[in-house]
């Protein structure tokens, strides 16, 4: 059943995926700081999200939250991931809460957990016969001060859930490009997000049941190091890419049956 979705950071490139794959799924409402470029498939508000009036107003009638805006830069510096990763989400996690949302799907992502990529597991950990595996259960450690922030903004999640009631689900997203997956990076092509599995991982998060979630958005590349256990069981995601089809080139490989 289609409902009313409220999209975050609709104008950046999460957004662009995720609309991209199901702008005719879900009644949507468009939520940016920068005005949209062209012509979009629900309502658009141009606002701030650490505009508390403003993220109230936008929650009207609203059944679930996707949560992307922030700033995105792993290299970010400590005001801007203050500002608008930790006190945004706390913004959008309130009045979600107080609006009586029901699900609220925050992007978290590989940064929050970038520092279990140790000297001595790398570059073996990006690699095909490696089996080590993050699954979710695992505490944050952050690579950067962005990756801290993300981690500020799970543990948001964890305590709208069990004071507010909200269903909330963290999703630990990769490295998402278009087309094919990044060339000549390694650990780019291990946490591969591909645009479909992208919409699909969220259509997910807006139609599955669920308590309070972390999973790993990313395409299901022989190359992982994040289990998709999580993602499949308690959302139905079920990815459909995977970065060793393209082999390091931008076209998709033939490969023998
Ligand atoms: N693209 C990727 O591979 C990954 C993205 N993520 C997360 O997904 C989310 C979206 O990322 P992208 O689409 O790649 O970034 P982006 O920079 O393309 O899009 C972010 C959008 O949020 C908006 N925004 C930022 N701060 C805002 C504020 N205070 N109020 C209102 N709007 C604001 C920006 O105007 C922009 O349109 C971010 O939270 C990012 O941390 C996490 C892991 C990987
Ligand atoms: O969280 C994010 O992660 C991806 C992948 O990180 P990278 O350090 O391997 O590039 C990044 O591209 C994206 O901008 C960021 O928001």
């Amino acid at each position: 059943m289609a409902q009313s979705v409220l999209l975050t950071g609709a104008a950046g490139r999460v957004g662009e995926a995720i609309l991209g794959g199901l702008a005719e799924e879900h009644e949507w409402r468009l939520l940016d700081r920068d005005p949209p470029t062209g012509d979009q498939p629900g309502e658009f508000v141009v606002a701030d999200i650490t505009d508390a009036d403003a993220v109230r107003e936008a929650m009207d009638g609203i059944d679930a939250v996707i949560h992307l805006a922030g700033d995105p830069r792993p290299e970010a510096p400590w005001d801007s991931v203050l500002t608008n990763n930790i006190d945004g989400a706390q913004t959008v996690f309130e009045a979600a809460a107080d609006a009586g949302v029901e699900k609220v799907a925050f992007a978290s992502s590989n940064h929050a957990v970038g520092n279990y990529e140790t000297d001595d597991r790398t570059p073996d950990l990006y690699r095909t016969h490696d089996d080590y595996l993050l699954d979710g259960t695992e505490l944050p450690r952050p690579s950067n001060l962005y990756g801290v922030s993300k981690a500020a903004g799970e543990t948001l999640g964890r305590y709208y859930h069990d004071e507010h009631d909200l269903s909330v689900v963290c999703v630990r997203i990769g490295n998402l490009t278009e087309g094919h997956p990044p060339i000549d990076y390694e650990r780019g092509q291990a946490m591969w997000l591909s645009y479909r599995d992208c919409a699909h991982l969220f259509d997910r998060c807006i139609r599955a049941d669920y308590d309070y979630e972390i999973v790993y958005g990313i395409s299901d590349n022989d190359r992982k190091y994040y289990s998709l256990e999580r993602a499949r069981d308690a959302l139905g995601y079920e990815p459909r890419d995977n970065s060793a089809d393209f082999d390091g080139e931008e076209r998709l490989v033939e490969r023998d049956a």
